[in-house]
C-alpha cells in the first residue's frame, strides 16, 4: 500500500529515510512521500534520502535550529505552533494517491514525542485517509526523563491515530556496541519489518503467480479498531529452483517430488509462522487476546502455498483467540529467502508498557520533590546563617 511517510524528531527522521532506501532498494513502491520536521537543523542535514524541499525546520524563534533538549511539552507546543509549515510540506503530497499516513517518531525525545501526536491529530482532522503511527520506545537505560517522555507520549499518540504501531529500542538493545551503530542495524530491522508489511499490500493480483496477494485493504482492516499493534518476523534461506517452470509444465515432469515438495514448502510456512510470532516482537506482549491479526507470507511463489498460510493463520486464531485473522501471500521473485511477517493488533497484554509507566511515575515524582526542594535548598545556600549579609539591590 501506498504511504505518506512523515518523520517527526531525529529518530523519526531517520527511521524514514532507512524507508525511502529500503522502498528504492528493494523496488517495493511503498513510499509515495517522505517528510522530516524538527527543531535541530543538524539533525535534518544528516539525512540522506529525503528531498531537502522535504524537510521541514521548525520552532526557528524558540529554539533557533538547536532541539528542544528532550521537553516534549515544548516539543507539543512548537508543533502546534508551526503545523502550517509542516502542511506546507504536507501540501506537496498527492494524497489522492496516498492509503494511508505514517507518523513516526522516538518517544523518549523532545521534539518527536510532542509533536508527533500533535501532528497526528491535525491530519486526522484535515484528511479521510488512515492516520497511523509508529512510536520507538526508549531504551531502559536511558534514564527516567526519557521514560517519561515516552510513557505520556505514548498515551497521547494512541489516542491520536488510527492504530499506533510500537517499536522497542530496549527489547533490541545490543550491548557492547556503539549507540549510533546500534541504531543503524535497529532501523533496518525495523524497515525490513514494516516494509515487508506494507509493501504486501502492493503487489497487484497476476502481476506475480500468488495464491492469494494480500490487499491493501486488509492490511487497513487489521489495523482498523485502534489500539496498539506489535509486528512479527521469521525467515528461512532457500534455494531459487526452476521447479513448476514451463518446461517441467510442458513435460509434465515434476521431478516426480512434488507431493513431498508441496509438503515441505507446508511446514516451512507453518514453523515460520510459529517463529514469528513467538519470537522477538517490535513491541514483546503476550499474543494470547490480540483483536486482529494479519498473516504475510513472502518469498518465491514457488515456496509459498495456499495450504501452509491457511494452517498458519488458524494456528494464529487459536494462539489469539482471534476470529479476525487475515493471510496472504507477497510474492517476490528472485528473492532467496522465506519471510513470514505477523501483524498483530489490538494488544493490550504489554507488560512493558505497565513497566514503563512505573518507571515514569517514580520519574515525575522525583522530579516533582527535586523541584520543590529546590528553591528550598538555594535559599538555605545562598543565605548566611544570621542573616548578617545584605544583597547589593
Ligand atoms: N530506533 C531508533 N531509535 C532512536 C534513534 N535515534 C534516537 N532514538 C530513540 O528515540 C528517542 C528520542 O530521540 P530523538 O529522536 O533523538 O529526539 P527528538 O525527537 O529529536 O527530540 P530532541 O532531540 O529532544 O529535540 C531516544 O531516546 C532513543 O530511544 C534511531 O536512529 N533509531
Amino acid at each position: 500500500m501506498k504511504l505518506a511517510l512523515v518523520g517527526f524528531g531525529q529518530a523519526g527522521g531517520k527511521i524514514v529515510d532507512s524507508f525511502v532506501d529500503y522502498d528504492s532498494r528493494t523496488g517495493s513502491d511503498i513510499v509515495r512521500a517522505a517528510v522530516a520536521v524538527n527543531t535541530a537543523k543538524a539533525d535534518l542535514m544528516g539525512l540522506e534520502n529525503i528531498p531537502n524541499e522535504q524537510r521541514v525546520l521548525i520552532g526557528q524563534s524558540r529554539v533557533k535550529g538547536h532541539g528542544v533538549g528532550a521537553d516534549n511539552e515544548l516539543g507539543a507546543e512548537i508543533a502546534e505552533e508551526d503545523i502550517d509549515e509542516v502542511q506546507g510540506a504536507v501540501d506537496s503530497i498527492p494524497v489522492h494517491e496516498v492509503d494511508a499516513f505514517l507518523v513516526v517518531a522516538g518517544l523518549g525525545g523532545g521534539t518527536g514525542s510532542g509533536g508527533a501526536p500533535v501532528l497526528a491529530k491535525h491530519l486526522k482532522r484535515i484528511y479521510t485517509e488512515p492516520v497511523y503511527g509508529l512510536g520507538v520506545l526508549p531504551g531502559s537505560d536511558e534514564g527516567g526523563i526519557y521514560t517519561l517522555n515516552a510513557a505520556r507520549s505514548f498515551q497521547t499518540f494512541v489516542r491520536e491515530v488510527d492504530n499506533l504501531m510500537v517499536f522497542d529500542n530496549d527489547a533490541w538493545r545490543k550491548t557492547g556496541e556503539s549507540v549510533s551503530g546500534g541504531y543503524d542495524e535497529i532501523n533496518e530491522e525495523i524497515v525490513k519489518r514494516f516494509g515487508i508489511l506494507f509493501g504486501a499490500g502492493e503487489v497487484e493480483a497476476g502481476q506475480e503467480v500468488a495464491e492469494s496477494v494480500v490487499d491493501s485493504s486488509e492490511i487497513i482492516n487489521t489495523l482498523s479498531g485502534g489500539g496498539v499493534s506489535t509486528v512479527g518476523y521469521a525467515s528461512e534461506e532457500v534455494e531459487e529452483r526452476s521447479s513448476g517452470g514451463l518446461l517441467s509444465r510442458l513435460t509434465g515432469d515434476d521431478g516426480g517430488s512434488d507431493g513431498l515438495d508441496t509438503a515441505h514448502t507446508t511446514n516451512r510456512i507453518t514453523s515460520l509462522v510459529r517463529k514469528a510470532a513467538l519470537g522477538r516482537l517490535t513491541l514483546p506482549c503476550e499474543i494470547e487476546g490480540a483483536e486482529r491479526a494479519l498473516l504475510v507470507m513472502a518469498g518465491p511463489p514457488q515456496h509459498l502455498n495456499r495450504k501452509g498460510i491457511e494452517r498458519g493463520r488458524k494456528w494464529l486464531e487459536e494462539q489469539t483467540g482471534s476470529m479476525e485473522v487475515r493471510g496472504g501471500d507477497y510474492p517476490v521473485s528472485g528473492s532467496g529467502f522465506v519471510a513470514s511477517v505477523i501483524l498483530l493488533s489490538g494488544v493490550t497484554n504489554v507488560p512493558r508498557i505497565k513497566e514503563l509507566q512505573q518507571v515514569a511515575i517514580e520519574a515525575q515524582d522525583n522530579i516533582d520533590e527535586i523541584r520543590q526542594e529546590s528553591d528550598e535548598n538555594l535559599d538555605s545556600l545562598v543565605s548566611d546563617d544570621e542573616d548578617e549579609l545584605e544583597s547589593l539591590f
